[in-house]
């Protein structure tokens, strides 16, 4: 079994803790993962090159050997075969590596550029991390950039560390407190420098490393290694029984057509297996036609690596699965050895439940998810009902015209809902056009906090415009007396002089008596011989007032006139907008009210 080292001794091997790395953008995950992989490959242990599909292994042997200066610091005895490191980065892949109600990854290793700090993708990553409850250490990577730093290449980080100036060492730590530790308290994580965490379970280690020149890598690999061994004491598996694994990624391969990479993480997966999974059609049931691992090679470029066939693999691996239907099937979709014909129509009816739980549909009110995989899907239906957001519908797949009439009817419940969030995934030409007569926003990106703060973002900005025109349209409290001696005209309109004793008027506001009869709508209101669009609290002002109002025989000079506010305006007030009224308004609504409910005892009784 080339290239599978786990499957050398089918006896009772236990199987690797499966490894991903994840973090913002350049923040040196590539890097990393080739310098753990480099690490592997030159300490040149005979038969230990350790590749497979999508994924590297780096033995026991290489960290303890490591590992072996930091003893003191960091004790153990592997009894785990090694690690299992996927090779992309990225919390896309890592999506797809879902398994109900988790991650098929048993730790994760946050990368964060030490100098740069926490970027949206990094809080992406650990949003991701925590939805599917992964463990995970950080490496405060590129410490080489510090001022001053003097690089010791492929060095433990403590005895480079200890050989830096006084001052460096300061620089470190303070970047490292400010921007990863801070960080992850703001988070709620508790988190510690790795050599000073007392118990690994509940203080997220955080080793300063360079992927560039291998500091720190060791400590690294040995606090992953003593964190799996600490975490996997009840959950460590043996590499026996039928497979259980996860489609990370469909692969068009000319020759054998779509193939699939898949992570097993649990028993032994064998050419000629019947194996269970799933499509967005439903269930497929298939027979393994090859397992291709690649060719051992004593070196690291993996790149275009050629792949062989080989008869079985272990837990945990990953390996390309040849077999036929698997163009029909998804990403991030289970898959499931079955031992019989009987036991794979059972293990196709969980995969159908699985897979329908993802896809949502309903007639309610919500915004419409679309995803490139089940994965990515489930993530984003995760962070949004943890963001309170509804969904109405749900799926996997580009932006199809259907979407866009789903968003059209839910536009019908809530506008505000009615848009479409496209992750990693196209619009289809129709579906644009579409999108476009009936003004639904269509909102795209590779990175989903990206999408949902611009989401956010844009329904902040709708709801609060929507806010300001309804205020805008209801009549503010408003109190005022008619200054004697300032009476210009009597009626048709009526023109006077007054003064705002409490809250404001407008043009357009209606008045009424301190009894409560409507006395005519404002017109104007001049200021000084200009005319100005309110008068507040204080302002002595002239107004003109349309409608069947005489002075002298309606109102009289030293009167007192309020704003009529509507009932439905006044329970606005008293409810929605309350915090909108200034606290001389706020006085001025309560006489109001008591006005009204002389007439009508139950006005604007909100309960
Ligand atoms: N000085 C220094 N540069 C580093 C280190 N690690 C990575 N880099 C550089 O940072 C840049 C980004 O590194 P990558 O490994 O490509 O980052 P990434 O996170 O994989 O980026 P994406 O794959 O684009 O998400 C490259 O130019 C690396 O050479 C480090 O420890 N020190």
């Amino acid at each position: 079994m080339p290239g599978n080292e786990a499957g050398k001794q089918p006896g009772k091997r236990l199987r690797q803790p499966i490894v991903v790395v994840l973090g913002h953008v350049d923040h040196g995950k590539t890097t990393l993962l080739d310098k753990i992989r480099g690490t592997a490959v030159t300490a040149k242990e005979p038969g230990l090159i350790t590749q497979h599909v999508g994924a590297s292994v780096v033995p026991a042997s290489v960290i303890e050997r490591l590992a072996e200066p930091l003893k003191k610091i960091i004790p153990f005895k592997l009894i785990i075969p090694g690690l299992l490191f996927i090779d992309t980065p990225g919390h896309e892949l890592f999506s797809n590596l879902r398994r109900r109600g988790g991650s098929v990854a048993d730790f994760a290793i946050l990368v964060v550029d030490i100098n740069d700090g926490f970027q949206p993708q990094t809080y992406e990553s650990i949003e991701i991390l925590r939805q599917r409850r992964v463990p995970f250490v950080v490496a405060a990577n590129k410490i080489d950039k510090i001022p001053g730093w003097k690089p010791h290449p492929d060095t433990p980080f403590i005895i480079s560390y200890r050989q830096q100036a006084k001052w460096v060492q300061e620089e470190l730590e303070k970047k490292l407190w400010d921007n990863v530790i801070a960080k992850l308290y703001e988070l709620g994580f508790q988190a510690e420098r790795f050599d000073r965490v007392k118990d690994f379970t509940r203080t997220v280690a955080v080793v300063p490393i360079s992927a560039k020149t291998g500091e720190g890598i060791a400590e690294l690999l040995a606090v992953l290694a003593g964190l799996a061994q600490r975490y996997l004491q009840h959950r460590l598996r043996f590499a026996e029984g039928p497979a259980r694994g996860v489609i990370l990624e469909l692969r068009e391969q000319p020759g054998l057509g779509t193939t699939a990479d898949v992570i097993i993480y649990d028993g032994v997966l064998k050419r000629g297996d019947l194996i269970v999974t799933g499509g967005l059609e439903g269930p497929i049931i298939t027979r393994v036609r090859a397992l291709l691992m690649p060719k051992p090679l004593q070196e690291i470029r993996i790149a275009k690596r050629e792949l062989e066939p080989v008869g079985e693999v272990y837990a945990a691996a990953g390996v390309r699965v040849v077999a036929p239907e698997l163009e029909k099937a998804v990403a991030g979709a289970p898959l499931y050895v079955a031992t019989s014909e009987e036991e794979a129509k059972k293990l196709a009816e969980r995969v159908r439940q699985e897979i329908e739980a993802l896809r949502i549909k309903t007639e309610a009110e919500g915004v419409i998810v679309k995803a490139d995989t089940l994965g990515s899907l489930e993530a984003m239906v995760e962070a949004l009902r943890r963001r309170g957001i509804p969904i109405r519908y749900a799926d996997v797949g580009p932006v199809a015209k259907r979407d866009v009439i789903e968003a059209v009817a839910s536009k019908e419940i809530n506008k505000f809902y009615a848009v479409i969030l496209a992750f990693n995934v196209k619009t289809l030409p129709e579906a644009e056009e579409e999108a476009k007569k009936h003004e639904i926003p269509v909102f795209r990106h590779n990175v989903i906090y990206q999408l949902l703060e611009d989401f956010e973002k844009w329904y902040r900005e709708q709801t609060e415009a929507e806010r300001r025109k309804e205020l805008e349209q209801l009549v503010r409290p408003g109190k005022i007396r008619i200054l004697p001696g300032y009476v210009f005209r009597r009626s048709n309109p009526a023109i006077v002089g007054i003064e705002v004793l409490g809250g404001v008027i407008k043009p357009g506001y209606p008045l009424m008596r301190e009894d409560g009869k409507r006395m005519g709508v404002i017109h104007q209101i001049q200021d000084r011989g200009k005319t100005v669009p309110e008068a507040r609290a204080g302002m002595a002002v002239a107004i003109s007032i349309k409608g069947h109002v005489m002075v002298g025989r309606h109102i009289d000079e030293g009167d007192v006139l309020y704003t009529d506010v509507p009932e439905k305006h006044a329970i606005m007030w008293l409810t929605k907008y309350k915090s909108e009224l200034s606290d001389d308004e706020k006085v001025v609504l309560k006489e109001i009210i008591k006005i009204k409910r002389r007439q009508n005892p139950a006005f604007a009784l909100t309960i």
